[in-house]
């Protein structure tokens, strides 16, 4: 069976200096999740911000009552040392801790605190994330090819698999860039060998580029400047939904 459709405003778009309002009001607009851009100045040329903003918004939105239900904080960790930050996020209320797969093979220091020359690994981050008892996602720049995710997805141990990919359709760093179409054939094949996989997609996504998202098969969509900047963001989220319904065939 498709996944079904989850709409997920990155609040990169939102008003900094009401966060907490702007995030249980796309919430209330419709929206599914709440995708959290977390950005370090080192891996990404933009710095956002870290756990307490993180713990604060969550006193805002109320935890999910399931995997994957309403509520759910998406945290989009574009940082360079992934793991030294999953047991802080953890803490301040985030339910999916999706990392880069770049990044993954960084230092496997277990706190901020903590140093370690050893390094980790994509699957060994995704066991330690689910350990901690959040959801997990892997994510691609559009420079890495889709080709590192097989082995990944298809380990063994299913504590080492991810629960969601993100495929970026912009260089990450900034809201409002231009839609990247060229990263869509990772999407199909992913969508073709994974049938129920949550594939999430992530920049440029609006009402003139979600078809193309849709129909090569996303489920999970990550839309800032579109929600945030809409006259009517709740016209804006059903118009996403729709277009991921339609193409599971559920309209
Ligand atoms: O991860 C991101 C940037 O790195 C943002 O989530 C993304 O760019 C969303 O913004 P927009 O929808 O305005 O493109």
């Amino acid at each position: 069976m498709a996944p079904k459709a989850i709409i997920a405003p990155s609040i990169l778009s939102a008003d900094f200096a009401s966060l907490g309002h702007d995030c249980s009001k796309t919430i209330s607009q419709g929206a599914d999740w709440l995708h959290v851009d977390i950005m370090d100045g080192h891996f990404v040329p933009n710095l956002t911000w870290g756990p307490p903003i993180v713990a604060k918004i969550r006193g805002h939105v109320d935890k999910p009552t399931e995997a994957y239900g309403k509520g759910t904080f998406d945290c989009h960790m574009m940082i360079a040392e992934p793991k030294k930050w999953v047991k802080e996020f953890k803490k301040a209320g985030c339910d999916l801790y999706c990392f880069h797969y770049e990044a993954a093979f960084s230092t496997a220091a277990e706190s901020p605190e903590a140093k370690s020359d050893e390094k980790t690994s994509p699957k060994e981050l995704i066991k330690y994330i689910h350990n901690q008892g959040m959801l997990a996602g892997i994510a691609l720049k559009p420079a890495t090819s889709v080709d590192v995710l097989w082995e990944i997805l298809e380990s063994e141990d299913p504590k080492e698999r991810p629960d969601m990919v993100l495929i970026m359709t912009v260089e990450p760093g900034f809201g409002g860039q231009k839609f990247m179409a060229s990263e869509l054939p990772k999407v199909q094949e992913l969508r073709k060998r994974y049938p129920e996989l949550n594939i999430e997609v992530d920049g440029g996504l609006g009402p003139a580029t979600i078809d193309q998202a849709a129909d090569a098969g996303a489920n999970v969509i990550v839309a800032g400047s579109a929600v945030f900047g809409a006259q009517d963001p709740s016209e804006v989220i059903a118009l996403l939904r729709e277009a991921v319904e339609k193409r599971n065939g559920k309209l």
